[in-house]
């Protein structure tokens, strides 16, 4: 044994070693298997595969705790044994001299992802360009005892570690359960590898993150340990049901900072060791990873209950997974189903029988892993649930680490577009945007086709609003007599338009990110004044008039087309404002709702064309009327047409004063007139 370590640390003295972390990418892996019986018999002779006997329940003995070493993006040195290895070199022991001699000739040996020994059979190293077969020997029962020599004990999910490194040994058996495969993954702490959803992590909220087998999940959450127990000093828990994420041994890597980890005893176990550690460790966050049965997520929703903010994975591709998976729905709230009466599926035009979401999801949001260097981030999972049982499109947001976040040399070109076209080809219904900016936002499972729907000219424009009344907007439009031509509609991928206002667009400024997506305008209302509306309605109309399409280029949408009302440049004067408010109240009060016209009070002539410019912006007509020192004007319930503005004492009718509420300026009087014929 001594020989071969020697000779593997020789071999790896060869190669040209920078310190840094590795970037390599993943590929698949059996899941967990989760069976029942935790004792699996030892191999017997003659064909023994030697395992040492490690109780790792037994309390551990004197030995000192191993010298590790983590610098953040430097990967990890442990000092076992005095001999000063790195985790590459530690992991590269696990195979033969032939073998190992091979592999460290390979020119990505430091982005190696697994080496795949199954007896008689060529062993294979796969790395992110592909798999590579290390000799032409086939691997005999030899081997196979050589590299598990080198591991602990396997638990009954058939995996092992390396004592003080973060390398997952899994174990393929036959039906005598001796061991004869292997799959050695080589396990990495990597910095920055969490830098995409910081702000998650940071705001507190509970994320559930989502991907296939491989695709760095746990090298994900063991980041986010770390960030959040060393540079937010929180109580951190990790439930490390197979010791992927805190290493094997009963010392911790250092990859996971300052976190403290459980170990469990069994993988059954999980979801008990995941309340203990809520009882018994006061933590302010759980990690845990892989929840898979039913109970682990009763166990997540409890310790969610608890105030905990909970990080936790879960096997599948997108949230939909998730919501098919009657063991795991529940981390997203359960679902029902709900049959409504006619008159409430009339209502609703669906169908009578629906489904619904149960109750509160465990997590706040969720992230969909589609690669090393892309998520989809749910901001809010409550929502996306809602939407995808809806039958319509949740909100998605498309991330994209920069280079610069990933501390180590960058992941090989040709598997990230591998790895991208591999997830688009598995999720046919989603747009999978591969856009080069650093953060792009879509709107995840669109039908394809869908967005590229134009509209014909003569149709309605649609508007997609938010934290916008679809019924002010409505009515301001009936107001207008332009009902026909605007349409709200609440599937985004249909819409021509999209208005929000401006404090929704400082809260959630990924909509901007739709709108592109969309290529759709976006206008911001400031307030939420009818003037403002009104003044929106006819731009968003211009707009779709002037022959714009969405999927035109980008450019003409690219920033925000922001709506204001027509304030005049200069300050105005107190008496300017009260006439503006009077035209405000009148029209939004009285004009508007009830259809009839007022006649304001008495001004002078400049500022009756202050008001006469608000009233247009309404899209109403007006008419002054009165003698020259005594002139006024009269709001008319009519849309604007330049030929109604004309003085005119003539059609003055019998008045009647009323008082409006007004907004600081106390009891504005306003005249209201009866309807006049045209
Ligand atoms: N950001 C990253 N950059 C480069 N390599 C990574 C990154 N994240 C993970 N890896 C590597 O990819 C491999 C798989 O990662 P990991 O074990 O975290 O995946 P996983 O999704 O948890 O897999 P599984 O579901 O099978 O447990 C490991 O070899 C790991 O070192």
């Amino acid at each position: 044994m001594e020989t071969l370590s020697f000779a593997s640390f020789c071999c790896l003295n060869s190669l040209n070693r920078t310190p840094s972390t590795l970037l390599v990418s993943s590929s698949s892996s059996f899941p967990r298997s989760r069976k029942p019986n935790s004792s699996i018999p030892t191999p017997p002779s003659p064909q023994p595969i030697r395992r040492p006997h490690v109780d790792r329940w037994s309390i551990p003995g004197p030995t000192s705790a191993p010298a590790v070493s983590y610098v953040p993006g430097r990967g990890q040195r442990s000092n076992v044994g005095g001999r000063g290895l790195d985790e590459l070199e530690l992991f590269l022991e696990l195979v033969p001299l032939r073998m190992r001699r091979e592999l460290a000739q390979h020119e990505e040996v430091r982005s190696l992802i697994e080496v795949v020994m199954d007896l008689g059979r060529k062993p294979i190293a796969r790395f992110p360009s592909g798999d590579w077969i290390i000799s032409q020997k086939l691997v005999d029962l030899l081997d196979l005892e050589h590299a598990v020599s080198k591991v602990g004990e396997f638990s009954d999910d058939n995996r092992s570690g390396i004592n003080h490194s973060l390398h997952r040994i899994s174990a393929i058996r036959n039906r005598k359960m001796h061991i004869i495969g292997l799959t050695c993954r080589v396990g990495r702490a990597i910095s920055g590898s969490a830098e995409m959803i910081r702000d998650l992590v940071e705001g507190g909220g509970s994320i559930l993150v989502i991907g296939p087998p491989g695709v760095g999940k746990t090298t994900l959450i063991r980041e986010i340990a770390r960030m959040l127990a060393d540079e937010h000093l929180k109580r951190v828990v990790i439930v490390d049901t197979s010791n992927e994420i805190g290493g094997d041994g009963d010392v911790p890597h250092s990859g996971i900072g300052r976190a403290r980890r459980m170990q469990v005893p069994n993988v059954d176990l999980q979801h008990n060791v995941m309340i203990e550690a809520v009882e018994n460790h006061m933590p302010e966050v759980i990690i845990i990873d892989e929840i898979g049965t039913e109970l682990e997520a009763m166990a997540a929703s409890t310790i969610a209950q608890r105030g905990v903010q909970l990080v936790g994975t879960a096997h599948g591709v997108t949230i939909e997974s998730i919501i098919k998976n009657p063991c795991l729905q529940s981390l997203v709230g359960g679902v029902e189903s709900v049959t409504l009466g006619d008159d409430e599926a009339r209502k609703r035009k669906v169908q009578k029988t629906i489904l619904e979401r149960k109750g509160p999801p465990t997590f706040t949001c969720a992230v969909e892993i589609v690669s090393k260097t892309q998520c989809r981030v749910h901001h809010k999972l409550e929502a996306t649930v809602d939407a995808i049982l809806a039958g319509k499109s949740p909100l998605v947001e498309v991330r994209n680490s920069s280079s610069k976040d990933i501390d180590s040399s960058s992941l090989p070109e040709k598997y990230k577009k591998e790895e991208l076209s591999i997830i688009a080809e598995k999720e046919n219904n989603t747009e999978i945007h591969t856009s080069e900016d650093e953060s792009d936002y879509i709107v995840g499972n669109t039908k394809k086709g869908s967005r590229k729907a134009t509209v014909a000219r003569s149709s309605p424009v649609r508007v997609y609003t938010y934290k916008i009344l679809e019924v002010d907007l409505l009515q301001v439009a009936q107001v207008m007599g332009l009902e026909t031509d605007i349409d709200v509609i609440d599937d985004i991928a249909l819409a021509d338009a999209i208005l929000a206002s401006s404090s929704e667009m400082k809260l959630n400024p990924w909509i901007r990110g739709v709108a592109k997506y969309y290529k759709l305008p976006v206008f911001v209302i400031k307030e939420n004044t009818m003037a403002q509306m009104v003044k929106a309605v006819r731009m968003i109309l211009k707009m779709h008039s002037s022959g714009y399409v969405k999927n035109e280029s980008l450019n003409s949408v690219e920033r925000d087309i922001e709506i204001e009302d027509d304030a005049p440049k200069r300050k105005p004067s107190l008496e300017e404002m009260d006439a503006l408010e009077e035209v405000r109240l009148a029209i939004e009060y009285i004009v508007i709702p009830g259809g009839e016209p007022v006649e304001l009070l008495p001004r002078c002539s400049e500022i009756i064309a202050r008001q006469l410019e608000l009233v247009e912006s309404y899209q109403l007509a007006a008419e002054k009327s009165g003698t020259e020192l005594n002139s006024r004007l009269q709001i008319l319930p009519q849309k604007l047409n330049k030929r109604t503005v004309k003085c005119t004492a003539s059609r003055r009718s019998k008045q009647q004063g009323i008082n409006l509420p007004t907004s600081g300026n106390a009891g504005v009087s306003v005249s209201r007139l009866p309807l006049l014929p045209e």
